[in-house]
């Protein structure tokens, strides 16, 4: 027999991507005072994709003390910070470029590294040394908030279907060079990392996460990328959706409070 899970994933489902954009910044804008008041500042890492078109509710919000915030990227393009496909140029133009966050507090990667991207990925995990280690003295990093976005195939951060990586249990932060989804080259944070975090956040919308979505919420069994992900207690991991990406979906749905 099986038992229920003591920790089940919170999904919440908007009308519209308009709704999500707004509940998501009252969530993040929470999750934030809640960590200030416990230890003094807010670490957070970003993905890239459409992700940060979701993060517009942030801009102009009374309650975000920037100065306390941390940046980290979930996964990175190894290219340029100014090459279109950079996750740092779309959270830059999205968000960073229009609050006043102290640029010393956000972590893009270091782009004098581009030609050597094991060494790229090296820094980077020494960089959430310097951010953690002394800090929390946990053997992974204890993010405050990781918000993650799903491909079609059920990828999330640079963690693919059937991909090596996978099953990375040391490294905090790992590369690949044999990305399906272009570019080809990135550097990822790895599981045990994104399942330390106090709290995992998904942000999926549109038709075209219709399939994805019900395999990862109805059949984790599947064991897909985005269905691992599954913070350790006290951990807790969070859906924000719209109702068109939940049309497939059985799941229960949570009414979305804080
Ligand atoms: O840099 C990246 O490519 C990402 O971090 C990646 O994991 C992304 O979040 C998903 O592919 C979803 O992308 P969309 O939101 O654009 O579908």
């Amino acid at each position: 027999m099986s038992h229920p899970d003591p920790n089940p994933p919170i999904l919440y489902s908007f009308p519209a991507k308009a709704d999500l954009v707004e509940h998501l910044a009252t969530f993040v804008v929470k999750k934030q005072l809640e960590a200030i008041n416990r230890k003094g500042r807010f670490t957070l890492a970003l993905s890239g994709g459409s992700l940060p078109d979701t993060l517009g509710g942030l801009i102009g919000h009374s309650s975000v003390k920037w100065d306390k915030w941390h940046v980290f990227y979930v996964d990175e393009r190894v290219v340029p910070h100014d090459h279109p496909d950079s996750n740092h140029l779309a959270c830059t133009d999205k968000l960073f470029s229009k609050v006043p966050i102290p640029k010393e507090n956000i972590h893009p990667i270091d782009a004098t590294l581009l030609d050597n991207i094991e060494e790229l990925a090296d820094e980077y995990e020494k960089e959430l040394i310097r951010e953690f280690a002394s800090k929390d003295s946990a053997r992974f990093p204890v993010f405050d908030l990781i918000l993650l976005g799903m491909g079609p195939d059920g990828h999330t951060a640079s963690l693919f279907p059937g991909h090596s990586l996978l099953s990375e249990e040391d490294r905090w932060v790992a590369y690949i060079e044999d990305s399906p989804k272009p570019p080809p080259k990135r550097i990822t944070l790895t599981y045990p990392v994104i399942n330390h975090a106090a709290i995992v956040a998904f942000v999926a919308t549109g038709k075209g996460k219709q399939d994805i979505l019900a395999t990862v919420l109805d059949n984790p069994d599947e064991g897909l990328p985005s269905s691992r992900v599954r913070p350790v207690s006290p951990g807790h991991l969070y859906w924000f959706v719209d109702d068109e990406a939940a049309v497939k979906v059985s799941y229960p749905r949570t009414p979305f409070t804080l």
